[in-house]
């Protein structure tokens, strides 16, 4: 490409968003393996029920068995990523992958969370299964910096939801915080599981002026987003785009409720996922998808890929979808992103210098 064409205005295609720089808070490490790494893995650790052998076919299992219409569905798909992400290799090496494809995808913040008690089965610690995932990381960042760019990728743990670990793995988190792991958060089977059913972990971590989002609002409703807030404290909302249910728009301007208003009032942070919500059945399609009345409405909408192997998808894609349902053109796309870069958990003159240093110029240039 000449120079010239760089200058002015650039097409919103895929090919000038992957050039965006893109920050991102809600990507699950263990929904994001290669194809083609799942199947070398397998075969390194002696798993044998995958249920494709070439990583094409892999690929598209995953895509299709998460277009299932249900969370509970959807989460049973990550029984073959988790058994090959057992090994000190296997967690190294996804979490180096993980951080090379986001690069490669312009993405230049990404806070990647995945669950340690899932990964202990063949007799890690915690902590073990920790350091192995940040030294991927760190791996990744290094060889992204080789290449002459940059990425800064921060980790967040998570507790299952329907177990009982959740302190364990917030006071893990507190350990591991000045080592890359800025916070914390609760996922899995939604209905059943209330986030209040793990206030303590939420009250160590707050007790430790530490931070944490909830997934909340995604296969279940309002109730699922109040007790995050009210009762949990979550700093953002995984998801949360059931926040839809409170806004009424029978009339002729749509009327918040009070959860509503609360979260936008307070500028909490929604975790939209627009491909997932869809496969998951949060929302019907793309193009129903709540996330545009939501952004004009002036939530602090930002946008995630959640699970780019089960989406096929990135944060690129992720964008152009918005694009081409919502009409949204390259300012649109920097709010997004300056939302989440103003919500994500590292120190705040961090989050300011990647605005002003990186994404402001960044944009700067696709807006012409
Ligand atoms: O969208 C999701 N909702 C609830 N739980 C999820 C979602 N995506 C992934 N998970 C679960 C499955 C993973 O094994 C776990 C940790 O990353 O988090
Ligand atoms: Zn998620």
């Amino acid at each position: 490409m000449g120079a010239d064409s760089l200058r002015g205005p650039q097409p919103l295609d895929l090919a000038s968003i992957r050039r965006a720089p893109k920050a991102l808070l809600h990507d699950h490490l263990d929904g994001g393996l290669r194809p083609a790494t799942i199947i070398s893995l397998a075969e390194a650790c002696g798993y044998d029920k995958l249920p494709a052998d070439d990583a094409v076919a892999l690929g598209t299992w995953f895509r299709e068995s998460a277009y299932s219409g249900s969370l509970v569905r959807y989460l049973e798909t990550f029984a073959h990523t988790v058994a090959v992400m057992q090994t000190p290799e296997g967690l190294t090496r996804v979490a180096r992958e993980c951080v090379e494809d986001l690069a490669d995808d312009g993405v230049v913040y990404a806070e990647i969370r995945f669950a340690p008690e899932q990964h202990l089965e063949a007799g890690l610690s915690l902590d073990e299964v920790v350091e192995h995932t940040l030294a991927g990381f760190a791996e990744g960042e290094s060889a992204v910096a080789a290449s002459g760019r940059t990425i800064r990728v921060v980790c967040l743990l998570t507790a299952m939801r329907h177990a009982a670990r959740s302190l364990e793995i917030a006071e893990l988190a507190l350990r591991f915080r000045d080592r890359g792991v800025v916070g914390f958060d609760i996922a899995g089977a939604e209905a059943g599981y209330p986030p209040s059913r793990h206030l303590d972990a939420f009250e160590h971590m707050r007790a430790n002026n530490a931070r944490f989002t909830i997934h909340a609002g995604e296969a279940f409703g309002l109730p699922s987003i109040h007790e995050a807030i009210a009762f949990c404290g979550a700093d953002r909302l995984g998801h949360g785009v059931r926040i839809i249910d409170d806004i009424d728009r029978t009339g002729s301007e749509p009327t918040l409720g009070l959860v509503a208003n609360y979260v936008r009032d307070k500028r909490i942070p929604l975790e939209l996922c627009p491909t997932s919500n869809v496969q998951t059945g949060a929302v019907e399609s793309l193009a129903e998808h709540p996330f545009a009345l939501l952004a004009e409405l002036r939530f602090r909408v930002t946008v995630n890929t959640d699970n780019r192997l089960l989406g096929d998808t990135t944060m690129s894609n992720e964008m152009l979808e918005l694009v081409t349902a919502f009409g949204y053109g390259w300012s649109d796309l920097e709010r997004f992103t300056i939302n989440a870069m103003k919500s994500a958990f590292i120190p705040f003159s961090e989050r300011l210098r990647l605005i002003d240093h990186v994404i402001k110029p960044g944009f700067a240039v696709l807006i012409g």
